[in-house]
């Protein structure tokens, strides 16, 4: 998966694309992020890239020509998707996150100000993707919660492959409570089935805890997945939980 940016300040990707998960996959090859300074390609003297808004209202507005170039600064690859992140998109989920992670290649577009002109938009965005419902100064926080969340599920990124799929949403509950060593901190025990190596009964005060916390804190994931097919396992599991 290649990953260009279209940014304002590509030093903000610097240590992101170097650092733990992500850094590991881009040295092993599996991702690539490329940075293009949007700036670079403004034509006009001391190399601004905005301009007062039509109409009048207060900031400025990201110009056409520079971001036009610099989309075409480097050839558009046949399977890439161009993304540009603000508040207007569609919010990002699990599905979309899986979708996108199987392209070839992803064109993120960062903007700043009040925004970029619609032209832009119209003419070179296939998609707008909104983190949530908050507003940020810039694209590229956005830009790399996609990139981080879509380079999750590229094969080779994460050692445990199936640890994606036990992670929240992708199973479609929230995630079970976690507990490492030591067994007794500040007086606070771990569960005891946790130590019990009874694998069965693991997986089922697992599923419970999930199950429970989903209801009280996404009741909407809760009934959807109450609603979905289940493998026999989880099926007989959800039987024995809905009895109590
Ligand atoms: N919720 C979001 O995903 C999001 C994305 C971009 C942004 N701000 C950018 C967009 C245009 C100018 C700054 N704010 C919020």
């Amino acid at each position: 998966m290649k990953f260009r940016i279209l940014t304002l300040f590509p030093e903000q990707f610097d240590s992101f694309a170097q650092t733990s998960i992500i850094g590991n996959a881009v040295r092993d090859g599996h991702i690539e992020i490329s940075c293009t300074q949007i700036r670079d390609y403004s034509e006009s003297k001391h190399r601004s890239v905005d301009d007062a808004p039509f109409g009048g209202g207060q900031g400025m507005v990201m110009q056409v020509q520079p971001l036009k170039d610099a989309m075409h600064s480097e050839p558009i690859g046949e399977n890439a998707k161009v993304i540009y992140l603000s508040p207007r998109g569609k919010t990002l989920t699990h599905d979309k996150v899986v979708e996108l992670s199987e392209l070839a290649e992803l064109i993120l577009v960062c903007g700043h100000y009040e925004g970029v002109d619609q032209r832009f938009i119209d003419t070179y965005v296939d998609e707008e993707i909104s983190i949530g419902d908050y507003v940020l100064t810039g694209g590229e926080l956005a830009a790399m919660v996609v990139v981080d969340s879509v380079s999750r599920l590229i094969p080779g990124v994460l050692r445990d492959a199936n640890a994606s799929l036990d992670e929240s949403f992708a199973s479609g509950l929230l995630e079970y409570p976690h507990y490492t060593r030591p067994a007794i901190y500040d007086e606070m025990e771990v569960p005891a089935v946790l130590r019990s190596g009874n694998h069965a009964e693991i997986e089922y005060w697992r599923l419970v805890q999930a199950l429970e916390i989903t209801k009280v804190r996404r009741p909407d994931l809760y009934n959807a997945f109450m609603k979905h097919e289940h493998d026999e396992k989880t099926r007989r599991m959800l039987k024995k939980y809905l009895k109590t």
